[in-house]
């Protein structure tokens, strides 16, 4: 699924709307693998709308150039990919005018099913959940949200304890829409996980990615959740839509894990005070000018292996991890190729 940097960029025209979505998910002011997902659609659709392309070959150049701005925000959520190939490869005609049309209710289509399916999760992940049960959450997922939304619409009472979720504390914007929904919430920090499994009757999270072998990628911190919730004997649910199901580990490749700036995790001035500002005479003399001997690293996600998760629930119902490659034979066939490199890439 890579890009071709080496390829020579062409003279296309990216709307600056399509560059400021982009920019937003690369800076997480949109986060979250469905919303990014569906943020990618509607650009793709704001592309078509505002292109000025005189010949069909231009239209079409635009869009793949948008699809590979959007695609080069962020490396790990399937469902950026996904939405991007889904809507190109609805975009069909003759005329610029029947490509703008077909792209347009491509992604429209594309952001209904999206909805629809996340509804249609959450009623069958709010069947695990019985009256009375307590949630652990880590980050913000809407899939799995959906979840508790569907139990309370099903006049359960559910209560959640929520995990902060450091450096960049979604679980914030967990409990916000959580106490919404008038749901009790226990905030803790990540570290108290385990003291406070003993209290939960679930782990939910959501996924940005599926593997074909069952493992979960997720936020920074589900693995170890997960690890110590089967300790404890805490059922783990993950809350994924399809979209989040990754093609290309049919064929043997990797999910990406990002690696986000150093500075969402120690800002400088908290640096400063690790390793002084250079003015102490005794300290340790670093190994040149600009190394200080502090190395932060900012892994945003992580893999959970299938066998510390209990069941996957997607919109075409739950499944044991092992199995879900079923689905995605189902659902992806066996191809990989991405519409947007075609004319560029591998495919030219
Ligand atoms: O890990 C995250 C978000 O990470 P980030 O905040 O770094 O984007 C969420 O659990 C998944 O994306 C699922 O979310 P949803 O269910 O909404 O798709």
């Amino acid at each position: 699924m890579s890009m071709d940097s080496d390829q020579p960029d062409t003279d296309v025209t990216v709307a600056p709307a399509v560059a400021e979505t982009a920019d937003d998910i690369a800076e997480m002011r949109i986060r979250g693998a469905a919303t990014i997902a569906d943020a990618a659609a509607e650009a793709l659709a704001v592309q078509a709308e505002r292109s000025e392309a005189e010949t069909p070959a231009a239209f079409r150049e635009q869009l793949r150039a948008a699809a590979r701005t959007l695609y080069e925000t962020r490396p790990t959520a399937v469902s950026l990919p996904n939405a991007l190939r889904y809507v190109l490869r609805g975009m069909e005609g003759e005329t610029v005018s029947e490509l703008r049309g077909s792209t347009t209710s491509r992604a429209a289509e594309f952001r209904d099913d999206l909805e629809q399916a996340q509804a249609t999760l959450g009623e069958i992940g709010a069947n695990r959940l019985r009256d009375g049960d307590v949630v652990m959450t880590h980050c913000h997922s809407t899939d799995a949200l959906s979840c508790i939304e569907a139990a309370l619409e099903d006049g359960k009472h559910i209560e959640a304890i929520v995990k902060e979720t450091r450096p960049r504390k979604q679980g914030h914007i967990t409990a916000r829409q959580l106490r919404e929904l008038g749901v009790p919430v226990t905030l803790i920090v990540d570290n108290a996980a385990r003291r406070y499994l003993d209290d939960a009757d679930h782990v939910l999270v959501g996924a940005d990615s599926i593997a074909a072998d069952g493992s979960v990628i997720n936020k920074i911190g589900t693995s170890g959740l997960a690890v110590n919730a089967r300790e404890r004997g805490v059922p783990v649910m993950v809350a994924a839509q399809t979209i989040k199901l990754h093609p290309d580990t049919m064929t043997g490749h990797t999910v990406a894990i990002e690696m986000r700036d150093e500075h969402e995790v120690l800002p400088e001035d908290e640096r400063a005070e690790i390793v002084g500002d250079g003015t102490d005479s005794s300290a340790e003399p670093a190994a040149d000018d600009d190394d200080d001997g502090l190395t932060v690293e900012n892994p945003a996600f992580d893999v959970t292996p299938p066998r510390h998760v209990d069941a996957i629930v997607t919109e075409r119902g739950q499944f044991p991890p092992e199995s879900i490659v079923t689905l995605m034979r189902e659902l992806f066939g066996e191809t990989t190729d991405e519409p947007w490199e075609r004319g560029r890439g591998r495919d030219r």
